[in-house]
Order: C-alpha cells, then sequence, then structure tokens
C-alpha cells in the first residue's frame, strides 16, 4: 500500500544514518541538521566572542523566550511557559507549589507512571504530610479531600492516550488541581492547556521536539495561577530583581518565578534550534501522520507469533507502537544488531516510537520485516 505523505520533505531538516531505522524518538530525538551550526556558533561567537556580554544579549531572557515557542505547540499564551532545569525538577516544584497551604489530604498518582513521577510524588507527600494515593488513571475517582492529581498524558509503556479534557473536568470538579506530565505528548498532538484550564504542565524536550539529550524541560503556569504559585526552590534566578542581589527572596510577578538557577546556555539554545523545525509544520498533519504510521506498523506485526499488541487500537493513543513478548529484551537486542533501535521497557515490553518529522512508512516496514524474521 503506498501513503501520501505530506511531511516527507522535513525528513531531510534531519541529520539521519538511512542504514539505521530509528523507532527511538519518543525516548531521545534526533538531531534537526540546524542544531550543529547553532551550537557552533553559540560556542565560537556568543560565549567565544561577546563573553558575559551574552547574559544581557538574549541568554537571561532565553527560558521564557524559549519557553514561549513551547508554548505554541501546547495551547499556551505567551508568559506561561519557562523552559528550566528538568521535568522531575520541574515536576516537584509544580507539586510543591500545588498543596502549599491545602486542607486537603491526598495527592492521587497514576499507578503505572513513569518511575520519576512517581518518586518524586512520594517526597511531596512526605514533605507535605499528605498521603499518596495511586490509581488506574483510567478510572480515576478523585474526592473532595484530594489536593491534586498528576497525570501522563501519553503512557510511556503502553502509548495510551488519557483525554485531557475529560480528566481534567473530573479533577475540578471536586475542586482539586491537577498537573500533567506531557513528555510522551508534546509534539505528538495539538495540546490546549489554555483552552482546558488545566492547572500546570510540565515535559521534557529531548523526545519529540529533538532538543538534544539532557535538553531542559518546561513548567506551564498559567497567568491567573501566577500569583499563587510559590515554588519550593526560591533560587535566585526567580527573583522579581536577581541582580539587585538583595538578601530577601521577592518571586518575580510571572511565569520567571518558576526558574531557580542560572540556566544552561548551550543546551537551550540547541533546543531554540531543533524547534525550528516545527515552525515548517502543522501539528494537525504531525497527528495524522503519527496515526497513519503507527497503524501501518500495527497491520504489519499483529499476529506475528508470541506477540500482543497493548497500545490500543483507537485515536487513544500517542506515537508509539507497545509489544509485549516473553522475549522482549533479547529480541530488542537482536534489533539493533540488525540496526532497528527502539527500546525495551521491562519486564517484557518492546517499544517502537514513531517520530512523524522524519520517520517513514519505509521505517515501519523494515522495522516489522525485521522483527517477523527473528521470531
Ligand atoms: C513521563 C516521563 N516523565 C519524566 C521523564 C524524565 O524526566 P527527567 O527529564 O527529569 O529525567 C520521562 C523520561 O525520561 C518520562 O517519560
Ligand atoms: N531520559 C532518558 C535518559 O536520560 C536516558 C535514557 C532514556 C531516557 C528516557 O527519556 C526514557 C523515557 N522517558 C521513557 O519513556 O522510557
Amino acid at each position: 500500500m503506498s501513503h501520501t505523505d505530506p511531511l516527507a520533505h522535513v525528513r531531510d531538516l534531519f541529520d539521519l544514518d538511512d542504514e539505521v531505522v530509528y523507532l527511538d524518538g519518543n525516548s531521545l530525538g534526533a538531531p534537526p541538521r540546524n542544531v550543529a551550526e547553532r551550537v557552533q556558533d553559540v560556542i565560537a561567537n556568543q560565549w567565544g566572542r561577546r563573553l558575559i556580554r551574552g547574559w544581557s544579549e538574549g541568554w537571561w531572557t532565553a527560558p521564557e523566550r524559549v519557553g514561549d515557542r513551547v508554548g505554541r505547540l501546547v495551547g499556551a499564551a505567551p508568559g506561561q511557559v519557562v523552559v528550566a532545569d528538568s521535568t522531575s525538577v520541574n515536576l516537584f516544584k509544580a507539586l510543591m507549589a500545588a498543596v502549599r497551604g491545602t486542607d486537603r489530604a491526598e495527592i492521587v498518582v497514576d499507578a503505572g507512571t513513569f518511575p520519576t513521577d512517581g518518586y518524586v510524588a512520594r517526597s511531596v507527600a512526605e514533605l507535605s504530610g499528605l498521603a499518596l494515593r495511586p490509581v488506574d488513571p483510567e478510572h480515576l475517582d478523585p474526592t473532595d479531600a484530594t489536593a491534586v492529581v498528576l497525570l501522563n498524558h501519553v503512557d510511556y509503556r503502553t502509548g495510551r492516550l488519557l483525554d485531557m479534557a475529560e480528566a481534567t473536568e473530573r479533577v475540578h470538579a471536586v475542586g482539586a488541581k491537577v498537573v500533567w506530565d506531557l513528555c510522551h505528548s508534546v509534539g505528538v498532538l495539538p495540546i490546549e492547556l489554555d483552552r482546558l484550564g488545566v492547572d500546570l504542565a510540565v515535559g521534557c524536550t529531548y523526545k519529540f521536539l529533538n532538543g538534544g539529550p539532557g535538553s531542559p524541560a518546561f513548567l506551564y503556569v498559567p497567568k491567573d495561577a501566577q500569583a499563587d504559585f510559590h515554588q519550593p526552590l526560591t533560587g535566585w534566578t526567580g527573583h522579581r530583581e536577581p541582580f539587585a542581589m538583595s538578601t530577601d527572596y521577592t518571586p518575580d510577578d510571572g511565569v520567571s518565578r518558576a526558574r531557580v538557577g542560572t540556566p544552561d546556555i548551550i543546551s537551550m539554545l540547541a533546543l531554540d534550534a531543533a524547534l525550528d523545525v516545527w515552525d515548517q509544520v502543522d501539528l494537525a498533519d504531525v497527528r495524522a501522520k503519527g496515526l497513519a504510521l503507527t497503524a501501518h506498523f500495527r497491520g504489519l506485526v499483529e499476529g506475528l507469533p508470541g506477540i500482543e499488541v497493548i497500545t490500543p487500537a483507537d485515536e487513544r493513543r500517542g506515537h508509539q507502537v507497545s509489544l509485549r513478548h516473553p522475549d522482549a529484551k533479547a529480541l530488542m537486542d537482536r534489533l539493533a544488531e540488525r540496526r532497528v533501535i527502539g527500546d525495551h521497557r521491562p519486564p517484557d515490553v518492546l517499544r517502537f516510537g514513531f517520530a512523524p518529522l522524519y520517520n517513514t512508512f519505509e521505517d515501519a516496514e523494515r522495522a516489522a520485516a525485521a522483527l517477523e524474521g527473528l521470531l
């Protein structure tokens, strides 16, 4: 079957090895070609020639400026997203801010969440004296004892997509707050944080946004919640007047209060360059191609001996196909020897991530053929 691909030309913007079928862009995205040149410029010219002057020539405000670029991909108007720190650190800030001063008794967390979310939620529960209640996010049951619910938009293991509108409404109906982890959905589908009235959201930029290994994460704090956003890590870069060097901490009025310490400028500007690709594409096309790619791959591997597809078949899914097989680890290792790169997630999941900006229908066919050959 031939597929029309409105994004076919976008693959040329990436530096990829055509010998390799790369299906792990949901762990680490591939590098857009312009990133190497930009990083070289940042090192040689900005740092090399401008030295300390770089801070007043765009570096200091990069977390908010790049944040606005990420904001466009998650339905956030300018001034509400800051790029900083890691997702784990931003989760800590968001959850601590969400429970501050609450008279409610519990934090609800997705029981199968990516481990760091569960670990951080536990620390916040311990620090704040609240209970932690893990739940199946498909059967969300917040109560008037719930202070905050932490949810993953797309599940890292199965690829299941939650209905953000429905879950947000359910949490708000009991007067609780919701924090969304968008790691596996940002750059996958249109997201409408402002329109849905989401309380807080975090996400990473090294997966489908292609920011590079360890590129800084983001944190969304909507305008009307900023005055009440008291984060626990009161570092000087979140101060209203950082260069006044005051001994008292006064948070910035806006989203900058979510900052902590000095931003990693080289990673930040690598991400800034990587985001250029998104100026040329429509998220609706990205979503349509992601669904088509994953449906194509699913059709090719469903029914292979010993394979169970655990990613939902309907549109409640992100851009990965997860397969269960008792020898998942060995199979993934052998696929890698055949230059098909995916991920193994313990104990028995083979995960294939499809990045519509650069993956092709031929990638799906080559990976499925390699897997079939091994089985
Ligand atoms: C859902 C989710 N949250 C958080 C993280 C990671 O957080 P950090 O960037 O802090 O390592 C990942 C992946 O590593 C993830 O899949
Ligand atoms: N963040 C990662 C890392 O530092 C090393 C290896 C993998 C990762 C990942 O992002 C894993 C990813 N969140 C996952 O869903 O499995």
